[in-house]
């Protein structure tokens, strides 16, 4: 077993319309973990409060073995950090961020920042403030990148990127986890973007963990059965059903606990099972959301 980057037990934060409910989150090192959430459910606060930038109201944090927020000072030289509340100087240029950010982090990279340079076609000498929104978040990567930080922790690192900085970006991310002792967190409204990178997948949902696993065991449990049922036969009881759509005839049915014995006793059942579709990481996030709002109504 690895050694675990982040270990969050039962961390709250309670804002006037918000409570962050008791989170509990393990992070291997070596893993990149995809937090995917709506608007507004808890993401950047759960990273701020992995960063020391917000303290929880109750719960322990431990990030690379510190204590959070009292050890921060220690974990932030190993975590690199990229979110909108990351401020670079406008006036001054990406080259002295660069130098800057050089002069601090002894493990900083010149090789690899000038060849991020290269990929993200950045120009050091521009001034940040002549720099566009895109540009802005590739030079706040590369920043953070260069420095070779055991523990990435990205906010929303791909929004706004056009689809060819987002696929440099995504490239860059996994080309970090070559690395055995790196771990990624990172958040995004962009499940295709988590989808394609991430191990282990966390939803969020009005502050609490609903998912946390394996990628490929949640898109391995989830799976959507088209089933003809006859007048002779009924609907059999099936694990795990979130959702069923279509009529009495052609039900749809979507199951967060799938196995190759369900179909089986679909058959058995005197039902005929017209297919059995997987799903996307969206579709999932969208149909276990929806379901447990159902079940517990804001
Ligand atoms: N400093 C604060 N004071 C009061 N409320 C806050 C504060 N910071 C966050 N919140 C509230 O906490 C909730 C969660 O916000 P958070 O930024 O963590 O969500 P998010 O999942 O990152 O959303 P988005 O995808 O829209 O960025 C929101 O309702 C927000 O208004």
């Amino acid at each position: 077993m690895n050694e675990l980057s982040v270990r969050m037990e039962g961390v709250s934060k309670r804002y006037a319309h918000f409570l962050l409910d008791h989170i509990s989150l393990e992070l291997p090192e070596g893993s990149i973990l995809g937090f995917i959430g709506a608007n507004g459910a808890g993401k950047s606060t759960t990273i701020r409060i992995l960063m020391g930038l917000v303290r929880q109201d109750g719960g322990s944090v431990e990030v690379l073995g510190h204590r959070m927020p009292a050890e921060q000072t220690a974990a932030k030289l190993d975590i690199g950090y990229v979110s909108e509340d990351m401020r670079l100087y406008g006036a001054a240029t990406l080259a002295w961020h660069m130098n800057f950010i050089a002069s601090i982090y002894p493990r900083w990279n010149q090789a690899y920042a000038d060849a991020l340079l290269g990929r993200f076609d950045l120009k050091p000498q521009q001034k940040i403030k002549g720099l566009s929104h895109g540009q802005r978040v590739k030079a706040a990567i590369l920043l953070a990148l260069a420095r070779e930080p055991r523990l990435l922790l990205l906010d929303e690192p791909t929004t706004g990127l056009d689809p060819v900085a987002r696929r440099e970006v995504l490239a860059e991310l996994m080309a970090v986890l070559t690395d055995e002792h790196r771990t990624i967190l990172f958040s995004s409204h962009n499940t295709l973007d988590v989808e394609q990178i991430s191990d282990r997948i966390a939803f969020i949902d009005r502050g609490r963990l609903i998912a946390l696993e394996d990628k490929e065991d949640l898109l391995d449990r989830w799976r959507r059965i088209r089933l003809l049922v006859p007048p002779s036969a009924v609907l059999p009881q099936l694990p795990g059903v979130v959702e069923i759509s279509g009529s009495e005839r052609l039900p749809v049915i979507t199951t967060s606990e799938f196995n190759p014995a369900v179909v089986s006793l679909c058959k058995d059942r005197g039902t005929t099972v017209q297919s059995v579709d997987p799903m996307t990481l969206e579709e999932i996030f969208v149909a276990n959301v929806q379901s447990r709002r159902e079940l517990q109504p804001a």
